[in-house]
């Protein structure tokens, strides 16, 4: 996959793409399902996507409560998997903003990224102040050249699948749920980074990851499925993490802490990918370490149960 971050100067061969449109946030089945009508539509032209980065909303609202299910790398690395040839990833500033809807169709997926059809769900608003909305898109498109389809929306189990939907799922507790949604499990991705090396005193050595910039679901122990991506100790394990703020330690900025079965080795600078599978319990203070101990101890019998039943 290419990955295409400045429209001006867009090579030959990246031109004439059929291309889904969207924030793509968690590429969930309602996702797969617009790429599958934009693989349709494609025929032997490159599949395509156009997004934005940062989220418009995160143009919009800086500074507001992190809101994404994942960064723009994990977006990109699970598009390239499902068969993506070109990520057109626009960069979201004031001036994408401003643009009216017929600019962005006429300047932008037409002359510079050359798109050959385009494809958006039936909400699909875009242009300055969302002047521009599907119907609007298929009008330009016939004007300007290019064909427009407008996938329907992809309904599932409990109804309508979206990112929100999926947000709500995660900050109630119900990763198995959000699953459902994705189509795979929830997972947070990211280096291991350095922490205060209590673990190893407790005999849990735990891999941290920051959640910086991302919806953080319900804080509390989960059983977790682990891939170590790169490094000595490629592989998949199976474990127990802790999302939060730790109150045993006097509430710390939130962050990812896994614990991997049957493993010793180190992870520091590796990229994990922590799956969440089930809720155990929430965080809690204890009266002491032993305790907290003893309750590890614990959640980690339950997660191997949790984990051996699938
Ligand atoms: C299975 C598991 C359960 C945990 N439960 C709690 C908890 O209830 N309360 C808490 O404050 N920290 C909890 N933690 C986080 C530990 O406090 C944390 O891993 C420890 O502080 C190590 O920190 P360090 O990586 O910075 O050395 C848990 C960690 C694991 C792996
Ligand atoms: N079974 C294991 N699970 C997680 N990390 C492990 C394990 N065994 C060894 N490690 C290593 O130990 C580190 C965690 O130890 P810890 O004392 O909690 O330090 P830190 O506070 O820096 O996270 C991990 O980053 C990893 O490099």
């Amino acid at each position: 996959m290419r990955i295409i971050r400045d429209s001006q100067f867009v090579r030959p061969e990246d031109r004439g793409a059929a291309a889904a449109i969207g924030n793509f946030d968690g590429v969930h089945l309602g996702h797969q399902a617009v790429l599958d009508v934009t693989r349709g539509a494609a025929g032997t032209a490159p599949l395509g996507v156009v997004t934005f980065e940062p989220h418009p909303r995160e143009f919009f609202a800086p500074g507001a409560p992190p809101f994404r299910l994942m960064n723009a790398e994990a977006r990109a690395n699970r598009l390239a998997k499902l068969g993506v040839a070109r990520l057109y990833e626009l960069p979201f500033n004031a001036a994408l903003a401003g643009l009216p809807a017929r600019d962005f169709a006429a300047e932008i997926l037409h002359r510079r990224l050359g798109l050959t059809h385009v494809v958006v769900g039936p909400d699909f608003q875009f242009g300055k102040g969302r002047d521009g909305d599907a119907a609007a898109l298929q009008a330009l498109g016939a004007e300007l050249g290019f064909g427009v389809t407008v996938a329907p929306v992809r309904e599932g189990a409990e109804g309508r699948i979206s990112s929100t939907a999926i947000r709500t799922a995660l900050t109630e507790g119900r990763p198995r749920d959000a699953a459902g949604m994705l189509g795979h499990w929830h997972r947070m991705e990211g280096p291991v980074i350095r922490g205060f090396q209590r673990g190893r005193e407790l005999g849990y050595p735990t891999a941290n990851m920051s959640i910086d910039g991302l919806h953080p679901p319900k804080f509390g122990v989960y059983a977790v499925r682990v891939d170590v991506l790169d490094g000595p100790y490629r592989g998949s394990y199976d474990g127990a993490a802790s999302i939060g703020v730790r109150p045993m330690f006097d509430g710390e900025s939130p962050n990812c802490e896994t614990f991997l079965f049957d493993f010793s080795g180190d992870l520091y600078g590796a990229e994990l990918s922590v799956a969440l599978v089930e809720y155990l319990r929430p965080e809690m203070r204890f009266d002491g370490l032993p305790a907290l101990i003893d309750q590890m101890d614990a959640d980690c019998l339950r997660a191997r149960e949790v984990l051996a039943r699938g």
